[in-house]
């Protein structure tokens, strides 16, 4: 229920036509990550936490710096040197008390990607590189959530809603569809090179505001299988409808012989090999903690780091699933075990024991 204090502050929306309490509410449940918070971010958060976007994490290792002022309007020559996810905390906090904000002043890693997207809803890339923007993507991908996707370049910006399940049934592209290829180091000019007017990310980030409460509401949008460009100085957008990569996956986690390739397979897959005799043991590569929590009965357990030592109790020979939380730290054991071990039939359990619990047993508990 909202609070008499969120019928005021959020009275103005509550009187569209096209929203009512029940968006209201969703938005308030809602639990968001923002990587970076630079350029797009200082466009995109204030309007998400001032809508009420529930649960709001910001994650941005970078600091605050003279040459960020310009365009990153939510920070101020007070700020400068100090944490940007701290700083865009304690703003967007004050904005809006009956939200909560965490800010993690980190860069979003390999490390800790698969744990911060799966505690969320959907993300948002307000990042500026490559390697990042590949990284959400693949995550996102591999467990099933949304992301908005937003880039600028000189006076053009581009905006997609990724990985979504759209009216059509259809899932919208990823950023693999789009861009299949990293471009090389010196391909694309960085807004460092090439320069940029601050208006132009603050733009898109309340664009990628509006597509992230868009979805969320479950409102169709043509941002949603399609990448959009704006051109700031004809003001016009384009929109490239693209249909989904059937291969989209397979990219992540793509199917050959090669040693260095992770095979998977679908909870349903796997549970009727499991059940069939096909598959010879089940590998658990979580945590001890985790384990605890929520297991699979029949399956063996071996920390990730305590593979190396521990080889000799996986039959070489035979085949093989393993599984973690969500299918990221399993597929690296299986690239280990295939590439320094010499096992060949060795499988991924896609999503993990967390798609195992929502898709084959559900008495297993899900965290
Ligand atoms: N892996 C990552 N995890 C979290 N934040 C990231 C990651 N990669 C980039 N970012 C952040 O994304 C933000 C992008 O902001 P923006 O494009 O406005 O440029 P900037 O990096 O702040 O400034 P400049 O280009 O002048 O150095 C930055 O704050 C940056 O630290």
């Amino acid at each position: 229920m909202l609070s008499s204090e969120d019928y005021i502050r959020y009275q103005k929306q509550l009187k569209m036509a096209d929203w009512g309490e029940s968006q209201q509410l969703t938005l308030s449940r809602a639990k968001l990550l923002v990587v970076g918070a630079g350029g797009l971010a200082s466009g995109a958060l204030p309007y998400l936490a001032a809508a009420g976007i529930g649960n709001i994490t910001i994650i941005d290792g970078d600091t605050v710096d003279l040459s960020n002022l310009g365009r990153q309007v939510i920070y101020q020559q007070a700020d400068l040197g100090e944490f940007k996810a701290k700083k865009a905390e304690a703003y967007l906090q004050a904005l809006n008390p009956s939200i909560q904000v965490q800010g993690i002043a980190q860069k979003l890693t390999e490390e800790n990607a698969e744990n911060l997207i799966q505690a969320v809803d959907l993300v948002i890339d307000c990042t500026d590189n490559f390697k990042t923007r590949y990284l959400i993507n693949d995550h996102c991908v591999a467990m099933g959530k949304p992301f908005i996707y937003a880039a600028i370049h000189t006076w053009e910006g581009h905006l997609s809603v990724c990985n979504m399940r759209m009216d059509s049934g259809k899932m919208s592209p990823t950023y693999r569809c789009f861009f299949p290829n990293e471009p090389g180091p010196n391909e694309i000019p960085t807004c460092d090179e090439a320069g940029v007017l601050g208006f132009l990310p603050g733009i898109l980030g309340i664009m990628q505001a509006k597509e992230a409460i868009f979805c969320l509401a479950g409102m169709s949008s043509p941002a949603q299988g399609a990448l959009m460009t704006w051109d700031a100085q004809e003001m016009r957008s384009h929109f490239f409808a693209l249909e989904r990569d059937p291969l989209a996956e397979e990219k992540i986690f793509p199917t050959t012989e090669d040693s260095s390739i992770v095979r998977e397979l679908s909870p349903e897959e796997a549970f009727a090999q499991w059940q069939d005799g096909q598959i010879d043991y089940v590998l658990d590569v979580r945590e001890e903690d985790e384990w605890d929590f929520a297991r699979i009965e029949g399956a063996i357990h071996i920390p990730m780091n305590e593979i190396p030592a521990k080889l000799a109790m996986l039959p070489k020979g035979s085949k093989g699933l393993v599984l973690c939380h969500h299918g990221m730290r399993s597929a690296h054991v299986i690239v280990y075990l295939q590439q320094q071990a010499g096992f060949k039939h060795v499988f991924n359990l896609a999503g993990g024991i967390d798609a195992w619990s929502r898709r084959i047993n559900p008495d297993i508990p899900r965290y």
